[in-house]
Formats: structure tokens, sequence, C-alpha cells
């Protein structure tokens, strides 16, 4: 579905903040992949990691990306790690306008540092996965993107104002090549 607006970029982007607000002032329906998942399985997602894997957890995330990118008129807050499988990279392409939220590792490391939720994260050096985890999955971010925003010095309403005016532009743009 071409209307729906997808972001893309690693934990602690603020997909899932900025996309909830994003839905609201666009007035599109907000899904989070990582809530789905959890919705359709009753567990979260830890627990998934502990009893399948992640090779189980993706093939559930590939489930519920298929799913979720045939709804017309979403907003859709991608897993970190959705990027990593050609047949997600090719449906979230398809469903809309993509926004990867870019931020360097050390930025996304001070906002995830604390929390528990995250299991690829629980290593001895998270700091240096989350680089190195940065470095393998950038080129799919970038490659699916339509629009590469900032996400790690700006505050959630700054990072919203921009994307706005950056939607806007891209719609002037559409609008000014179509035939009339
Ligand atoms: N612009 C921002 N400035 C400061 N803190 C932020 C910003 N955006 C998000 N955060 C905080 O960073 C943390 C991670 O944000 P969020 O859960 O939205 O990231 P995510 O991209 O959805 O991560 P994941 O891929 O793990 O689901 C949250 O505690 C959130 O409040
Ligand atoms: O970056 C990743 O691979 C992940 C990010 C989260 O959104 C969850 O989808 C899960 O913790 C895996
Ligand atoms: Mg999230």
């Amino acid at each position: 579905m071409q209307n729906s607006i997808i972001l893309v970029g690693l934990m602690g982007a603020g997909k899932s903040t900025i996309g909830r607000q994003l839905a609201r002032k666009l007035n599109l329906t907000f899904y989070d992949s990582d809530k789905v998942i959890e919705e359709r399985t009753g567990v979260s997602i830890p627990t998934i990691f502990e009893v399948e894997g992640e090779a189980g957890f993706r093939e559930r995330e590939e489930q519920v990306i298929a799913d979720l990118t045939t709804l017309p008129n979403i907003l859709l807050a991608t897993g970190g790690g959705s990027i990593l499988r050609e047949t997600n990279r090719q449906r979230i392409k398809e469903a809309g306008c993509v926004i990867y939220l870019k931020a360097s590792a050390d930025q996304l490391f001070q906002r995830i540092k604390q929390d528990r939720s995250r299991p690829l994260m629980q290593t001895e050096n998270p700091l240096q996965t989350l680089r190195n985890l940065l470095k393998a999955r950038e080129p799919y971010y970038l490659e699916v993107a339509d629009l590469v925003v900032p996400t790690g010095k700006q505050k959630v309403n700054v990072i919203l104002r921009e994307i706005h005016t950056k939607l806007k532009q891209l719609q002037d743009v559409a609008h000014a090549n179509s035939p009339s």
C-alpha cells in the first residue's frame, strides 16, 4: 500500500516513540511490529528469543511484516532487525514512504543501556554490539529509505516537525512531477 509510512532504524532510534506521535499527527493507524509479535504469541520478545532463538523470532517477524504491509494508511514502526531479510525489505519499500531514523551507536547506547528488554543487547560489551549492528545494518536501512532523519540529538518534537516538513516536500515534488 503506497500511502503508508514505515520507520526503520536501530534499537533506540525512536521508531516506537516517534511513530506513535507521528501517526496521531497524520491520522494514520499506528502499528509496532514488535508489539504485534508479542500480542500474537502472548509472550514477550525476550521469551521468544529464549524459547525459539533469534531464528524463530525472525520467522514470526517476517509473517507480521507481510501481514501489516498489506494494510492501507498505516504508520509502521518496524523491529530494528526487520531489514535483514530481503523479503521484508521488498515489502517495506512497496508499502509506502520509508523513513530511516538515524543515530550513532553511542547516542543509542545512552538511551537503551538501562533497558533489559532487548535480547541482542545482553552481551558483555553492549556498546560494541551496537557499533557492530549499526555497521552491518546501515547499508540496509539506507537501501530502503526514502528519507533519512537524524534522531540522536534532537528532542522528539523537533524530529516530528522535521519529518512533517520533509514529507510535505516529497509530496510537493510528487505533485509537480505528476501529469495534470
Ligand atoms: N529523540 C529522543 N530523545 C531522547 N530520548 C528518546 C528520543 N527518542 C526516543 N527516546 C527514548 O529512547 C528509548 C528508545 O526509544 P524507542 O523505544 O522509541 O526506540 P525504538 O527505535 O522503537 O527501539 P526498538 O527497535 O528496540 O523497538 C525510549 O526510552 C525513548 O523514550
Ligand atoms: O535490532 C534487532 O534485531 C531487534 C530490535 C527490536 O526492535 C526487536 O525486534 C528485537 O529485540 C530485535
Ligand atoms: Mg520499538
